[in-house]
């Protein structure tokens, strides 16, 4: 069994017993009741999505976040364009706990980083107040896909829609995706490979906003994305582990900046 089969099974029967505590009619009057969605700019500059990852299934256990609004605070105070947040619990040791603290602490958006296999799904990103949820091509049949990027857009997110490979990025594009992830992780193996980006960011739709995902350790890969075209980078594992969250994310945004504006002339 590939891990992502393997990981969208446990996100099921997490999701059941949470269904099982609040039902799908509670949730949408609760989706219904947030606060306002704060919209995600696509035509701004280059910038950071910083992530808020406790944990992976490629390297453990990566870092406490005793206090993940507290991070968040610093990556927003470095310029982050917005916050991810893992709430898949098994294998991110994430939270719906965490998302909440994160969204009172920062006033950018923030997104919900899971697994969306359901509708219920939806919902409850938005009862919890995120402004962009997360679409893996690769865990969805082209159906569901088109379905639930309708739905994210009717509660007023924004669809990150995540790509791995040429064919999902067409199945992106035919969706009409307009904030497109080029993984280069790839959810079958967790093997990364920087070098999966740029051949992806060619086949980008002119006008769609390119998100770099996964392998940035530094400087170098920021610089990489960008000059291949990268609008913004979503960065975890170096963010939280490198002690330095707020100077990170203001380094890589300025980094990225520049390499933009020298692939512009
Ligand atoms: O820690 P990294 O290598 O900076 O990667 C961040 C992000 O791209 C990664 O967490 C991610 C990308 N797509 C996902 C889908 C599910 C869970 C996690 C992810």
């Amino acid at each position: 069994m590939t891990v992502l089969i393997d990981i969208i099974s446990g996100v099921r029967e997490d999701l059941q017993a949470r269904r099982n505590e609040v039902p799908l009619s509670e949730i949408t009057a609760r989706a219904a009741a947030a606060e306002p969605v704060r919209p995600f700019d696509l035509s701004a500059d280059f910038g950071v999505i910083a992530e808020v990852k406790r944990k992976s299934p490629s390297r453990g256990d990566l870092a406490e976040i005793p206090d993940p609004g507290t991070l968040a605070g610093l990556y927003a105070a470095g310029g982050a364009r917005a916050i991810s947040v893992l709430t898949e619990s098994r294998r991110f040791n994430g939270s719906l706990a965490d998302l909440d603290s994160v969204r009172a602490a920062v006033d950018i958006p923030v997104l919900r980083k899971d697994f969306m296999v359901d509708e219920y799904q939806f919902h409850e990103a938005r009862a919890h107040g995120a402004d962009i949820v997360l679409l893996i091509v690769a865990a969805l049949d082209p159906v569901q896909l088109g379905e639930f990027h309708a739905l994210a857009t009717e509660l007023g997110m924004t669809a990150l829609v995540e790509t791995h490979n040429r064919e999902e990025l067409e199945i992106a594009t035919e969706l009409g995706a307009e904030l497109i992830g080029a993984n280069t992780r790839n959810l079958k193996d967790l093997s990364v490979d920087t070098d999966r980006f740029a051949p992806l960011a060619q086949l980008a739709p002119a006008g769609c906003t390119l998100v770099a995902e996964s392998g940035v350790a530094g400087a170098a890969e920021v610089s990489k994305y960008a000059d291949s075209g990268a609008d913004l980078v979503l960065v975890g594992e170096a963010l939280v582990t490198g002690g330095r969250p707020q100077a990170a994310v203001e380094e890589y945004t300025a980094l990225g900046r520049e390499r933009r504006s020298l692939s512009a002339s």
